[in-house]
Parts: structure tokens; C-alpha cells; sequence
């Protein structure tokens, strides 16, 4: 397994403009093609994953995207060695589902079981308390939560109860990719709970030094790059003030935060052992190769860290150089299909 800083070099070979990239294209569509990847992600998704760069690297190396049409069977499409699939609904889990059973054959990623757990908040970080980390150079914990179903006004002595300390992060319990399934709020006292809308959860904030990391995954490779996150809530506002506030998006904004700006004992990366394992373990409990995780460095600790988001197939456009982590990605696919004789395009000389 492989974790890498940030800092990505750029792939020289590639070029950059709509030009050249028009003139690699023919040039390497002689290349045979040795893996089809069926895709059905959002527009949104399409644009921000199946970049130029991509999309050229990929064929160069025989490996072709196609759209697939949501109107139309899937079954009847293809042939696929590979499908690709971010999309909204049950209805589309389930499709994917039939066809994975009717395709035993097809690479899958990820399972729809496997993404629905980490679309439920609560379901999302269970077991990660325990996870076996012993050997690994620190610690990951997740914060404390209670998940209120359907009444806020009664949720106070619930929290009481469950020993969970205010200020609290309120998080909508479904993430359904949908912009109010990430609108968060911090409470500051037992009473603004009643401004809250269930089904959600409750979970104690963690002083973090206003840095977050964002902990790719791609199949065996890690990439971690820091976002700004929340600033820590001092004794003295715990003390004075109350009510609920709406926080913004801090996750998604796009620029990686500069280290040299900031602290050190806030901006080090988690060690890269303790990483190593999360990935390891979280990868096996959850089935998934296409996800990332927000870590925070508890605030004052050098090594204690709290996992408090996990997402599928996230913004891999961020990721730096993640046009070649997926080639080779998609290449060690290949590869393995290859060796089982499972490539659509069998017996191409890899
Ligand atoms: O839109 P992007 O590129 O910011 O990606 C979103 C992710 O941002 P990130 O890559 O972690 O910075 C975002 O991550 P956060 O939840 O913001 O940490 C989600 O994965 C989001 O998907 P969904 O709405 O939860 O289904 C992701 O949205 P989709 O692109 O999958 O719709
Ligand atoms: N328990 C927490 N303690 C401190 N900050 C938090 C906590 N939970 C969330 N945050 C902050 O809120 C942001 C969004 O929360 P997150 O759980 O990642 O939801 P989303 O799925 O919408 O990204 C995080 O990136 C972090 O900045
Ligand atoms: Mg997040
Ligand atoms: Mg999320």
C-alpha cells in the first residue's frame, strides 16, 4: 500500500492543451483496447472526474469510458469489464445489483450494499472505535453521537443520558447527495436542540485547530491533502453562548490548505502507518475502493485522531495527479482480469 504527501509532480508527458491532446488522441487510438469501463455518474461527477487528461492518458494505455444509458437495460449494454457508478436512488442500487448478480464477471465499483452504509451517518462510522490499529503510531476514535429519529424537543435529557458534551454538530442522518444532506448546524445549549430537524445526528465537536484531512483512497493508494476546517470553540463561547448556527461547506472548498501557514502541531500529517492500517481495516469492513476520509488531529494531541466523515467516490478532481493514481488503477484491474481470462476483449496482449 502506498500513501503519498500532496504535493503531486506533474505528468510532463501530458499535454495540457486542447491541441495536443486532439493529436495524442489519434495517435494512440492504434493502441488496443484492453479494458471498457461503463460509466453512469452525475453530469456534475462527469466533468469533474472524466477530465481531458484522463480521458487521453486512459486511451493510451487501452482503456476506453463509456456512457451508460441510464433509459436503457443494462444488461443489454456493453459488454463491460469495469462499471463506474455514482448515481442517486434505490432504484439504481438495485439495478446495479441485479446486474452484478447476472455479471459475475463485471468489476462492480463499489457494491451498492457497501455505499448505503456509508450513506447513513450513524452506520457510517460504527465499528470504527475498534478497529485492530494496535502497531499503528497513534490513534483514531470517532466522537461521541446519538442519532435523534424523529423528536429534537425531547432529545435533551436523551443527550444528557448518553454523556454527550455541547457544543454539539448536527448532521442530517441521510447523506442522499443533495445540498441540505450536508447542511450542518453546531448547537450550543440542550434547548436549541428543538430548531433542529430529525432524522439526524448529534455529535460532540472536537477542537481541531481549523485543519481537516481529507484521506483518498484509490483501490492501494492513499492521498491526503489538508482543508480548512472549523476554528476551535474556546471554553469562554462554551460557556457564553447559545443557540443553534448554520456552518458553511468548509469540506468542499477546492483549494488545499498551504502547510507553510500554518502551525505545525495542527498542519503534520497523520503518521503514515496509522493511515496505512485505517485504510487497510475500513477498506475490508466496508467493501469499498472508491471512498475518502475526514480526520481531524484532536487539538493539543499529537497522535489522537477522530474520523467524522466517510464518502464514496468523493471529489477525486482534488486529489493531485489523480489521473494517473486511477490508470494504474485501472490498469492493475486489467491486469488481474487479465490473469483470470475474464477481459472483454480477450487474449489482447497486455
Ligand atoms: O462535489 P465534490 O467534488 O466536492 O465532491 C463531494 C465531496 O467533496 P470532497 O471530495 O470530499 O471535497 C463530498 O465530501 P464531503 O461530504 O463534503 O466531505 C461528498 O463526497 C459529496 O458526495 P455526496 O453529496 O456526499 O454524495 C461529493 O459530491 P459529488 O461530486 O459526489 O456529487
Ligand atoms: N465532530 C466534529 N468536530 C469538529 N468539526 C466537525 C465535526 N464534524 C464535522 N466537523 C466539521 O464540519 C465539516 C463537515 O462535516 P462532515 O461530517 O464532514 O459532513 P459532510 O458530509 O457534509 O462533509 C467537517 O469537514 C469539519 O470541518
Ligand atoms: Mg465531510
Ligand atoms: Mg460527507
Amino acid at each position: 500500500m502506498r500513501v503519498e504527501e500532496e504535493e503531486g509532480e506533474e505528468d510532463n508527458m501530458v499535454p495540457q492543451t486542447d491541441g495536443e491532446v486532439v493529436a495524442l488522441d489519434t495517435a494512440s487510438s492504434e493502441q488496443k483496447e484492453r479494458l471498457v469501463i461503463g460509466y453512469a455518474l452525475t453530469s456534475k461527477k462527469k466533468q469533474s472526474f472524466l477530465q481531458p487528461k484522463l480521458e487521453v492518458l486512459a486511451r493510451k494505455k487501452g482503456i476506453s469510458f463509456v456512457s451508460i444509458d441510464q433509459d436503457k437495460p443494462l444488461s443489454e449494454q456493453g459488454p463491460f469489464d469495469v462499471v463506474l457508478h455514482k448515481l442517486l436512488g434505490n432504484e439504481w442500487h438495485d439495478v446495479i445489483e441485479d446486474y452484478q448478480k447476472k455479471h459475475p464477471e463485471v468489476t462492480v465499483l463499489d457494491p451498492p450494499g457497501a455505499i448505503q452504509r456509508i450513506y447513513n451517518r450513524q452506520s457510517m462510522l460504527q465499528g470504527l472505535a475498534d478497529l485492530n490499529l494496535a502497531e499503528c503510531d497513534g490513534m483514531i476514535c470517532v466522537p461521541k453521537q446519538m442519532v435523534v429519529l424523529h423528536d429534537t424537543t425531547s432529545s435533551a435529557n436523551e443527550v444528557a443520558k448518553a454523556g454527550l458534551k455541547f457544543p454539539l454538530v448536527a448532521k442530517p442522518l441521510l447523506v442522499d447527495g443533495t445540498a441540505k444532506s450536508h447542511q450542518l448546524f453546531l448547537a450550543y445549549d440542550c434547548l436549541s436542540l428543538a430548531e433542529l430537524e430529525p432524522p439526524l445526528v448529534l455529535q460532540e465537536f472536537v477542537n481541531h485547530g481549523g485543519v481537516l484531512f481529507k484521506v483518498f483512497v484509490v483501490g492501494d493508494v492513499i492521498r491526503v491533502v489538508r482543508r480548512f476546517s472549523l476554528p476551535n470553540v474556546s471554553n469562554v463561547e462554551k460557556e457564553k453562548v447559545a443557540g443553534v448556527f448554520q456552518f458553511p461547506r468548509v469540506s468542499s472548498a477546492a483549494a488545499s490548505v498551504d502547510k507553510t501557514d500554518l502551525d505545525p502541531r495542527v498542519a503534520e500529517l497523520p503518521p503514515k502507518p496509522l493511515l496505512e492500517g485505517l485504510v487497510r481495516e475500513l477498506r475490508n469492513r466496508l467493501g469499498l475502493r472508491l471512498f475518502n476520509i475526514d480526520m481531524i488531529r484532536e487539538h493539543g494531541s499529537q497522535d489522537v485522531f477522530y474520523v467524522i466523515d466517510i464518502n464514496y467516490f468523493p471529489g477525486y478532481g482534488k486529489m493531485p495527479d489523480y489521473e494517473q493514481v486511477f490508470i494504474d488503477f485501472f490498469l492493475g484491474l486489467a491486469q488481474a482480469k487479465h490473469e483470470k481470462g475474464l477481459c472483454v476483449k480477450s487474449g489482447i496482449e497486455m
